[in-house]
């Protein structure tokens, strides 16, 4: 099926997560989101009750990151179960918390599986709960266990990265929706620039995109003028 930037727009999980850029960021995500109604966005937390506030009655949610410093640094359970439950009593749509990747790269799957159904329990179903798993910090071996485990957990979607650590790619996707098999939707994150690639994950069967502003407004362009 057609790819259109409308359709496209509604798959975008808009990102504006790099600690260097300042408050005007938040502000073109805000505005790019009510432009293209971008499914979430996913801002700097100290300005979660701004986006909420500018995003209130638009087809935009505003997402809340858990577990920031990659899952594993001052984020214990407890503290990502703190911070999902803040975020949805502050009125917050969906939640992507970060594994705990040194733990699974350390194969302690039960602290994992645990770590990700103590914040599904505090993010009740109808709020999709994302679960990043960096695949380009990960084998693909780990990718299928990391998946497995999220199926497990009872999240909603295997989400891809932050970027950060690299890009995600065909062959990241392609093992994600593998290994999660209909069980858990896929996002595809971090990096994503091309609309070749972009055609490829959607036609592959990839569910949202989690992307920056400018990227984003590049692929609608691009769609926007093949049709
Ligand atoms: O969650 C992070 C973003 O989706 C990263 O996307 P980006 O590499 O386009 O900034």
């Amino acid at each position: 099926m057609k790819l259109t930037a409308q359709e496209f727009g509604r798959m975008v999980d808009g990102a504006c997560i790099t600690a260097t850029m300042s408050f005007s960021s938040q502000v073109d995500l805000a505005e790019a989101a009510k432009k293209y109604e971008f499914k979430q966005v996913y801002g700097f937390a100290s300005y979660y009750d701004y986006l909420l506030k500018e995003l209130k009655g638009t087809k935009t949610g505003v997402g809340g990151g858990v577990g920031s410093s990659l899952g594993a640094g001052t984020e214990r359970t407890e503290v990502k179960v703190f911070e999902a439950q803040t975020y949805m009593n502050m009125g917050m749509d969906e939640i992507d918390m970060w594994m705990n990747i040194a733990a699974l790269k350390n194969s302690e799957f039960d602290y994992v599986l645990k770590d990700i159904q103590a914040v599904r329990n505090v993010v009740p179903k109808g709020h999709n709960l994302k679960v990043i798993i960096e695949p380009c910090t990960l084998t693909s071996e780990q990718i299928e266990t990391a998946v497995k485990l999220v199926v497990e957990g009872g999240a909603d979607f295997v989400k891809a990265g932050t970027g950060f650590l690299g890009a995600c790619t065909l062959e990241h996707a392609r093992l994600m929706l593998r290994a999660a098999d209909g069980n858990v939707k896929v996002k595809c994150s971090g990096g994503i620039r091309e609309l070749a690639v972009v055609k490829e994950m959607y036609d592959m069967g990839v569910a949202r995109f989690g992307m920056g502003v400018k990227s984003a407004e590049n692929i609608i362009r691009l769609l926007k003028e093949e049709e």
